[in-house]
């Protein structure tokens, strides 16, 4: 009886219909930069938070942005993902995304996620529960009514609880893990839902070493895959990760290179540690 298995194949439990699955962004990463930002503003009440910032991100790179309290890290971050509009410049997404063209939902639909440094996990929901809320699916109501996840769905959840390392905590409230697992999952749900570049705010903050030292991995690791911008106040941490350092100072980049050029250059250690060490020092960065 065909069509009694035909009728059986399109209502199967793990069946995804076309019209539940999000449209794919096209994403034009032909120069191999994720991410262009030039000549980048902003002023708040006349204080200038970013000044003249050109900054330029590779697709697939892990880059560690740091800097003094108030040097312009959040500001920036904030004007990638559509919270502040700056007074002039461009930030384009590959070739093809005019970000300041889009709203906050629609840089997130497009694959740019931000981990903030306090978790925004739902502690009620399992580990998994949470994932899944993520996953890049059709949110709209009558997809949502009817979907069911899909085989592939749940091999992507298997596959992000392999990467976070918390395959053995899928079941567990996301509440009751600790401080740095939560930091995990929170990662995973940003990769559940498909994100192309991260934005990660003091990722350990608040960690145990062996916390730190497990998510200098878990970065690492996403490298290549994803593009990952990392704001840190925690040296050793930034060491740990970065092949390339971004040094911001009110608001313009200040230094980029590897840790060891950033720990040499005179101007980074004045600005840090004040002129007096600059003589002959590779100050403590
Ligand atoms: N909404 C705002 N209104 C007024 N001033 C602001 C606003 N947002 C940021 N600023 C100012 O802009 C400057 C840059 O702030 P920003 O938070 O971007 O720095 P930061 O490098 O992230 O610092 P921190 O490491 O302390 O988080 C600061 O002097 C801050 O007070």
């Amino acid at each position: 009886m065909k069509w009694l298995n035909d009728f059986r194949e399109l209502f199967r439990r793990d069946q995804v219909w076309s019209v539940m699955l999000p449209k794919q962004v096209d994403v034009n990463l032909d120069k191999n930069i994720a991410l262009y930002i030039e000549d980048l503003n902003v002023s708040f009440d006349g204080f200038k938070a970013i000044n003249q910032l050109n900054l330029y991100i590779k697709e697939g790179e892990l880059r560690c942005l740091i800097g003094a309290n108030g040097a312009g890290k959040t500001t920036l971050m904030d004007i990638v993902t559509g919270k502040t509009k700056p007074d002039s410049g461009s930030v384009w997404f590959g070739q093809n995304h005019d970000l300041l063209g889009y709203d906050e939902a629609a840089i997130a639909r497009l694959g740019i996620g931000r981990k903030f440094q306090k978790p925004t996990v739902f502690e009620e929901l399992s580990v998994f529960d949470n994932l899944e809320l993520s996953l890049k699916t059709n949110k709209s109501v009558l997809p949502t009514l009817f979907a069911r996840l899909s085989h592939q769905q749940d091999k992507r959840i298997a596959q992000v609880l392999e990467t976070i390392g918390l395959t053995e905590q899928r079941q567990l409230a996301a509440g009751a893990l600790s401080h740095g697992q939560k930091q995990w999952l929170e990662i995973g749900m940003l990769l559940a839902s498909d994100c192309r570049l991260l934005l990660v705010d003091e990722p350990v903050a608040g960690m145990t070493a062996e916390e730190t030292e497990k998510t200098a991995e878990l970065l690492n690791k996403l490298a290549g895959e994803h593009t990952v911008v990392v704001v840190e106040h925690d040296m050793e941490f930034v060491r740990s990760i970065a092949r390339t350092v971004t040094v911001l100072h009110q608001g313009s980049v200040l230094a980029e290179g590897s840790m060891d050029d950033i720990q040499k250059n005179k101007e980074v250690i004045e600005v840090y540690l004040g002129e007096e060490h600059a003589e002959g020092s590779e100050a403590a960065l």
